[in-house]
């Protein structure tokens, strides 16, 4: 299935998708599909809904497997590698999902010691050194005793955050990181994100819809439909590529290359009306 002389793991991009075919439940989610995701960038991966930017993260992470193709990651053929490959590899990348729920039973720092606590036996006091300079990197250390009840909806995403950094990962995928924020928080959650990446070092792939957002934080856009990049490249140069694809999606119109109108039947017939020539 997976040409490995084909793509040679490629050092200045950390993620490397080359030929992604995906079919699930008879849609052609990916027709193969090409992708670099550079070191050290934050890149944005847009497109409508239901294109498969998630599966595409749980593409990265092993989650999911294409029918055809590559997925390189770090020098690592994703599809091809054994459990306990992937196990390592999922070590080092963290997540940041919309539903990245809290445990309600337990306080901030708990929450952010979870991972540590149930993959590593590190000392108590290693743990407290972790856990704590986590949470002074997303500006939350004072809000360690804190239940999750006792959080703004902002300040728990900034403390999953966190707990997505406990492993220093080299990657973090962040899946609809600004839903449901208000402009504060959502702007707090952006400038964590810059942050992180440059003072960290992390790759950043970022899945989101806020367009303001994005052409704030990302270095590289690729907006993906049809099972394929239709545009990619900086905030500003994609925005003003003047393809139907960009025009409709970043300009927002009804109607485009993304028809408004699910494939449907003739709506006379649906009616009850009769057909022409009837
Ligand atoms: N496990 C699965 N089994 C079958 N079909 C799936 C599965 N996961 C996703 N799909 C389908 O794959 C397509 C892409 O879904 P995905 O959630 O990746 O899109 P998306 O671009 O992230 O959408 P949105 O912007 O709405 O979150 C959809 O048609 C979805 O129904």
């Amino acid at each position: 299935m997976i040409d490995s002389v084909s793509a040679k793991p490629d050092d200045s991009a950390l993620v490397r998708v080359r030929g992604l075919t995906t079919v699930l439940n008879g849609k052609k989610v990916f027709d193969a599909l090409d992708m670099d995701i550079p070191r050290g960038k934050i890149t944005a991966i847009m497109g409508p809904s239901g294109t498969g930017k998630t599966t595409l993260l749980k593409h990265i992470t092993g989650q999911m497997r294409g029918d055809k193709g590559e997925v390189w990651v770090d020098g690592k053929n994703v599809p091809t590698l054994s459990r306990d490959k992937l196990f390592e590899l999922r070590e080092r990348i963290g997540y940041l999902f919309q539903n990245s729920a809290l445990l309600t039973d337990f306080d901030v720092f708990e929450n952010v010691a979870f991972p540590l606590r149930q993959h590593t036996a590190l000392p108590e006091v290693l743990i407290r050194n972790i856990v704590l300079t986590k949470l002074q990197a997303v500006g939350l250390r004072g809000a360690a005793d804190l239940m999750p009840t006792e959080l703004s909806g902002g300040m728990a995403r900034r403390v999953a955050l966190a707990r997505a950094i406990v492993f220093d990962p080299m990657l973090i995928l962040y899946d609809e990181p600004f839903v449901g924020l208000d402009p504060i928080a959502l702007n707090q959650v952006l400038k964590l994100i810059r942050t992180l990446n440059q003072t960290l070092g992390i790759t950043s792939v970022l899945v989101a819809h806020e367009l303001e957002a994005i052409k704030q934080v990302a270095d590289h856009i690729y907006l993906i439909a049809n099972g394929k990049v239709v545009a990619q490249g900086d905030p500003k140069t994609i925005a003003d590529d003047g393809s139907p694809w960009t025009r409709q999606f970043f300009g927002g119109e009804a109607d485009g290359p993304v028809p408004f109108q699910y494939p449907a039947g003739d709506l006379g017939a649906a009616l009850g009306f009769p057909g022409k020539g009837a």
